[in-house]
């Protein structure tokens, strides 16, 4: 039978096969081929996307070349042995659907690899001036370094900077958000880079384009237009499986209660430094003092942001840490629960805060951080069944 899937190697966890499933509703698989291989697997006529390191390599192996493909000197998307390059297509697809303007524009483009030809391709297709940035001095190109001395209105990262696990990375230092009009991350994972989420404009992540290519590869496959609705019905799926849910706020405003009535499974990071430290929050506190705990909340939000489609409740002072809070919202929804200081009810369990005064205090320090990462608000002045129903009104 004829195989339809993605050809790559090595091949790791792939959303692909989640993708084309959707679109076309046929089984996709990942077939992970040596080099050898390629000649006789591309005599057969089949459906395929091609991934690192075969997307120059297939060509010779091939029937015939779409324009684009032969330009870009690159194919990810083979039917009936010809190559197409649905990165270029999917790409203008994201520019399109986001009314992000190229023409004329000044426009970075970090990154000299695959994704950077083929997205090159189309920006100067639609008449953009572009700029790439290197590490290395190559032809053509601009180091880190030179960036301050061009003028540029837009940027695309095609580096793999700030992808899972090292999601503290990002160009962003290198930028000057003020005089630019739009930004693309072609990472896919996690959802929210760094880059993304220190952007000052407006922007698009990598799991879109990763969906737009597909989708453009599906159209190829079948002859069939796949809609604008199919295409954020599928974005939508593939956030709802990878988004956590994460609770911030003050001590006491009731985070790990809410967490608990919304999902019996919570993360609960407190209680993962109790677990590995062997000693209460006082206890730590007392005996290793503030700063160290800081450090453990830290090493438990990286471990935590790891994690898919869980509830994670977060200590008051996570938002202190400012690396903890990147790695945090890379997959995370931030939820900011507010409750009015007058009726908290201090416990003795919470080193912090020995009485009233020590709650309003903390919460003037604090509630900038609260305002700026919460990316929705819940009130929890009522009954926590209240704050419950509200919750899931705002995660529609
Ligand atoms: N809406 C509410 N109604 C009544 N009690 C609440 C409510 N929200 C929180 N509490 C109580 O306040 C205390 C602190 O809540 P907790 O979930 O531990 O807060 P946090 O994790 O934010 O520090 C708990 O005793 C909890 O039962
Ligand atoms: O506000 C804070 O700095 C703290 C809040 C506590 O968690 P809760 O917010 O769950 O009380 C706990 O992490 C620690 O005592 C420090
Ligand atoms: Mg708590």
């Amino acid at each position: 039978m004829a195989k339809f899937g993605l050809i790559g190697h090595p091949l790791s966890h792939s959303k692909s096969p989640f993708i084309h499933h959707f679109f076309l509703g046929k089984e996709y698989s990942l077939l992970d081929i040596q080099e050898r291989e390629l000649k006789s697997f591309l005599a057969e006529d089949q459906d395929l996307n091609v991934t690192i390191p075969y997307k120059e390599k297939v060509i010779p192996f091939l029937k015939n070349l779409s324009p684009e493909a032969r330009e870009i000197g690159a194919v990810n998307t083979i039917h009936h042995r010809v190559g197409y390059n649905t990165d270029a297509s999917g790409f203008a697809d994201c520019l399109k659907a986001h009314g992000f303007k190229a023409k004329d524009k000044n426009v970075l483009v970090f990154g000299t690899g695959g994704a950077s030809k083929a997205i090159s391709y189309i920006l100067r297709q639609e008449g953009a001036n572009v700029q790439l940035v290197s590490r290395y001095k190559k032809e053509n190109t601009i180091l880190y370094d030179e960036i301050g001395k061009v003028n540029y209105q837009a940027v695309v990262n095609c580096t793999p900077l700030g992808m899972y696990p090292n999601m503290n990375e990002s160009i962003a230092k290198y930028l000057d958000f003020s005089r630019m009009e739009w930004l693309v991350d072609i990472v896919a994972n996690p959802l929210r880079t760094k880059l993304l989420q220190e952007a000052g404009c407006p922007s698009i992540g990598g799991l879109e384009m990763l969906v737009r290519q597909a989708a453009k590869a599906d159209e190829i496959f079948s002859g069939k237009m796949i809609s604008e609705e199919e295409i954020q019905a599928c974005l939508r799926a593939l956030c709802f499986e990878q988004r956590n849910i994460v609770f911030i706020g003050m001590a006491m405003a009731g985070k790990s209660t809410i967490a608990k009535a919304f999902d019996a499974q919570t993360v609960e990071m407190d209680e993962i430094i109790v677990e590995q430290e062997g000693l209460s929050i006082s206890r730590l506190f007392q005996e290793k003092g503030e700063a160290y705990f800081r450090k453990k909340e830290l090493e438990v939000a990286k471990e935590v942001s790891r994690l898919n489609h869980q509830v994670i409740s977060t200590g008051g002072g996570v938002i202190l840490n400012e690396e903890a809070m990147t790695y945090l919202r890379a997959n995370g929804l931030l939820v900011w629960v507010k409750r009015d200081i007058d009726r908290m009810i201090l416990e003795n369990n919470r080193p912090l805060y020995a009485s009233k005064e020590d709650l309003y205090r903390v919460y003037q320090e604090r509630k900038e951080r609260y305002a700026y990462y919460a990316d929705v608000e819940l009130d929890n002045n009522r009954s926590i069944e209240e704050a419950i129903v509200s919750l899931k009104e705002k995660l529609k």
